[in-house]
């Protein structure tokens, strides 16, 4: 295919000339041949030149360089040419050479997610097929050595990797492979996880790998990720029991051939904290983070592996600078602390996540898997047929807890709360939402919280509520995913039509009537209310002065999407929630029956 597809002869031509001058540029400068070696000549990885991450355009390969100065140097020289849009923007890119686990904790489906978690691309390419689960490993399928090569060919060739991060290399014919193919297809780093036995302790590569791991593998190595056990058997057999051993553990490895080397120590015995050691030939750092209690650590190691490799992807010098200004070591720990943090959180975040029967379950790298995992709640626009809005003041007027405003509500038939408060400080604010949460959940009712995205994101409550001053609901939507309800104010037909463009699964109209409960609210009327249901794409509930006397009217201004009312002191503001709700509940029901 022609690139760009719709380029006219004017800026073909243009295309051309700065293509021309680019390499003339770059051959001047020396580039072009720099480029040359790079891709023709085999470097171990730590004989590379520091280079500060990202990548420059003048250490790029060759053909990306040139793309990338033609829209630099339209720019330069003044406006781009319309239509002439060459500009391609350079992906963070991880190639992950790894076996497939079937149970997707570990291997290539746990570098995937990690790399995803992480906003990197991730290429793969497989080298072994496992038939895995929690309990354990069942069966392995090794790919063919020519067939790896092909699929390594295929990425290297075409996709611009910046990091390969290996993990399960069966054979040693594949390690070959791979050496072959970093010799034709550099790339920035290389993070070898030297995986040779399976968290469940099924063996994963033959025990007569390890002469090629020592000779070819170490070599290629940026950084070096062994466990305890793979540090061990690296080194022959040597016992590692405390942190002193790791040290001296990590420097004999250093000695192999990696530019740095990272021994984790989750499984040591003496240690409370989880200790990993990094040895980079010059220092060491003790990385100490408290034990997480869980089963499920299937795939920590391929993670945080994968996360390191992420990290340098994206632009930290973990490894190449570390020597050039203590600036960079500090960027190297950050890199390297961004990665162990995030195992750390994915791990304590799905600590009680159930999934298979077997002693090691996986982790849920997107923190996303808890709350999916059965609120049992799911908004609908029926949900709007009795909308309690609470008020904390009404509440301590009344001498109620809000727990007990809330239950009352539901018990009286309200369809979904919202948790309007104003002047609550966060911590409390999270508090409420929890402890309303219980109350709702067996129910089935929603919980929605007011102006307050964190909170509804702390407390897990089923979504928001957002004014016009609040944060977009596009943003909204953005931080809290798919699955939660947005609700938006509005009171004009555009405001409708923006939020249903955002994403908000209904809007809020009003005030309907005066009230005393919210300052300085202009009303909308009935009128004003037709006219925004008419136009609104989403399902509508009317708020504003609602109350036993008035509601029906609102109900009866003929909109099909208006699917109730929302009130605040209608119940609140009385000595018994209960009652008044039950009240209203029953006014309505008996209204829209009559209307059907
Ligand atoms: C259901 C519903 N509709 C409208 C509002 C008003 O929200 P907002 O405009 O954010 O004003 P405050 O509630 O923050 O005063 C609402 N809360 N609920
Ligand atoms: C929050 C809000 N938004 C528009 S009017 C209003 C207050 C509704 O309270 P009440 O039901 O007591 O009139």
């Amino acid at each position: 295919m022609k690139y760009p597809p719709d380029s006219t002869p004017a800026n073909s031509a243009a295309a051309i000339f700065f293509f021309f001058f680019s390499a003339v540029s770059m051959a001047c400068s020396g580039l072009l041949f720099n480029s040359f070696v790079d891709n023709k000549c085999f470097r171990p990885c730590h004989l590379k030149p520091a280079v500060p991450y990202p990548r420059s355009l003048s250490t790029s390969r060759f053909y990306l360089t040139s793309s990338l100065r033609i829209s630099m140097s339209m720019e330069e020289n003044g406006a781009p040419t319309q239509g002439f849009e060459v500009s391609r923007k350079k992906l963070p890119h991880v190639l992950t050479v790894a076996g497939s686990d079937s149970g997707a904790g570990a291997g290539i489906q746990a570098d995937l997610k990690a790399c995803a978690a992480r906003g990197v691309y991730c290429s793969t390419v497989i080298t072994a097929v496992t038939a895995q689960n929690t309990a354990g490993v069942q069966g392995v399928n090794i790919v063919p050595d020519e067939f790896v090569a092909q699929q390594l060919r295929s990425v290297l060739s075409d996709m611009e990797v910046d990091v390969v991060k290996t993990g399960m290399l069966p054979s040693i014919e594949i390690v070959k492979v791979l050496q072959r193919s970093l010799k034709e297809f550099p790339v920035r780093a290389v993070v070898v996880d030297p995986v040779m036995v399976s968290t469940s302790g099924d063996v994963l590569a033959d025990p007569s790998i390890l002469s090629s791991f020592r000779e070819e593998l170490l070599m290629m190595a940026d950084i070096l990720t062994p466990n305890l056990k793979e540090a061990s058997n690296l080194l022959g057999g040597m016992r590692l029991e405390t942190v002193a051993d790791m040290r001296h553990a990590a420097k004999l490895l250093h000695s192999l051939g990696p530019r740095s080397v990272l021994v984790k120590g989750g499984d040591l015995p003496e240690s409370f904290d989880a200790v990993d050691v990094f040895f980079d030939g010059e220092e060491y750092h003790e990385l100490r983070s408290p034990r997480v209690k869980t089963r499920n650590t299937h795939g920590t190691g391929c993670t945080l592996a994968s996360c390191i490799a992420a990290e340098l992807a994206k632009g930290s010098s973990m490894l190449s600078a570390v020597k050039v200004t203590p600036l960079w070591l500090c960027m190297c720990f950050y890199s390297y602390a961004l990665a162990k943090r995030y195992v750390e959180t994915a791990l304590e975040y799905s600590k009680d996540i159930i999934l298979g029967n077997g002693a090691q379950g996986p982790f849920d790298h997107f923190l996303r898997l808890k709350h999916n995992s059965g609120t049992g709640v799911t908004f609908s626009g029926n949900d709007l047929f009795l909308y309690a809005v609470t008020d904390s003041g009404m509440n301590e007027k009344w001498g109620r807890p809000m727990e007990v405003a809330v239950k009352e509500a539901i018990e009286g038939g309200a369809t979904i709360i919202q948790l309007r408060e104003k002047n609550a400080e966060t911590r409390k604010f999270i508090e409420t939402a929890k402890a309303c949460l219980k109350i709702c959940r067996p129910y089935k009712v929603p919980l929605l919280i007011n102006d307050r995205i964190d909170v509804a994101l702390a407390s897990d409550a089923d979504g928001v509520h957002l004014g016009q001053s609040d944060t977009p609901a596009q943003v909204a939507r953005a931080l809290l995913g798919p699955e939660k309800a947005i609700g938006v104010s509005c009171k004009t037909v555009e405001q409708a039509h923006q939020a249903w463009v955002d994403g908000a699964d209904y809007i809020g109209c009003g005030g309907v009537y005066p009230t005393s409960t919210k300052a300085n609210n202009t009303t909308v009327g009935l009128d004003g209310l037709k006219t925004v249901c008419l136009a609104s794409k989403l399902p509508v509930v009317a708020i504003g002065g609602i109350n036993a006397s008035n509601a029906i009217p609102v109900l009866g201004i003929g909109a099909p999407n208006l699917k109730g009312v929302a009130v605040v002191s209608a119940v609140f503001d009385r000595s018994s929630v209960a009652t008044e709700t039950r009240n209203l509940h029953s006014m309505l029901t008996e209204a829209v029956s009559k209307a059907n």
